[in-house]
C-alpha cells in the first residue's frame, strides 16, 4: 500500500463517519512494509465517548501488536493531529521518548490533510504537529480539498458537535443565549 492508497482509506473512513452523523475524521495506520494495520473514524458521537478520535480509533482497531510492528509505520489522517491523538497514541507507538534514541522516530510519518484549516476557535492544531516534529516524526501536509470541504460542511451543520470535539463550548453557549 502506498501513500495514496493509505490516505484514500482515511478519507473513506471520514465519509463513513459523516454518514453515521458523527465527526467526519478518518485515519489509517499502515506498517513500514505497506500493510494496513488498522483503520477507523472518530466515534465520539456514535459511542457517546470523550476520547474516540479518528486516529485513536485506527490504533485501537489495529489490536495489540508488538513494538516492532509499529516501527516505521505511517498514520494517515484527514485532519491535522490534535493533542488528543498525540497523547493517546504516543506510548504504544513509542513517540513519547525524546531521550531514548531507540524509541525515537518510530512512527516515521503522519499525513494529515488539513493542517492549515482554521478551526472555529481560531486554532490550527499546530500543537499536535509541533509535538510530533519535535520527536522526529515526519509530518506531511496534503491540504486535501475533499477533506477540507467535508470538514467545513460538517462544522456548518453541527458547530456544537465540532466544538465539543475540540473542547470548546462558546458556540454552544451563544446558541443557547439566542
Ligand atoms: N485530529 C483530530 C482532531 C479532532 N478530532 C479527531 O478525531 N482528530
Amino acid at each position: 500500500m502506498n501513500d495514496q492508497e493509505g490516505f484514500a482509506i482515511a478519507v473513506e473512513e471520514a465519509k463513513i463517519g459523516y454518514k453515521e452523523g458523527g465527526v467526519p475524521i478518518g485515519a489509517a495506520l499502515v506498517s513500514k512494509d505497506g500493510k494496513l494495520l488498522g483503520r477507523g473514524h472518530n466515534m465520539r458521537v456514535q459511542k457517546g465517548s470523550a476520547i474516540h478520535h479518528g486516529e485513536t480509533a485506527a490504533l485501537e482497531n489495529s489490536g495489540r501488536l508488538p513494538a516492532s510492528t509499529y516501527k516505521g509505520a505511517t498514520m494517515y489522517t484527514t485532519l491535522s493531529p490534535c493533542d488528543m491523538w498525540f497523547v493517546i497514541t504516543a506510548q504504544p507507538l513509542s513517540i513519547h521518548s525524546l531521550s531514548h534514541a531507540h524509541a525515537y522516530n518510530t512512527i516515521q510519518r503522519t499525513v494529515p490533510a488539513l493542517v492549515s484549516y482554521t478551526a472555529s476557535h481560531g486554532s490550527r492544531f499546530l500543537g499536535g504537529e509541533a509535538y510530533l516534529k519535535q520527536r522526529g516524526v515526519e509530518v506531511v501536509v496534503l491540504e486535501n480539498a475533499e477533506c477540507r470541504e467535508l470538514m467545513e460542511r460538517f462544522i456548518k451543520e453541527k458547530p456544537e458537535v465540532w466544538n465539543e470535539d475540540i473542547g470548546e463550548e462558546e458556540r454552544v453557549h451563544s446558541k443557547e443565549e439566542k
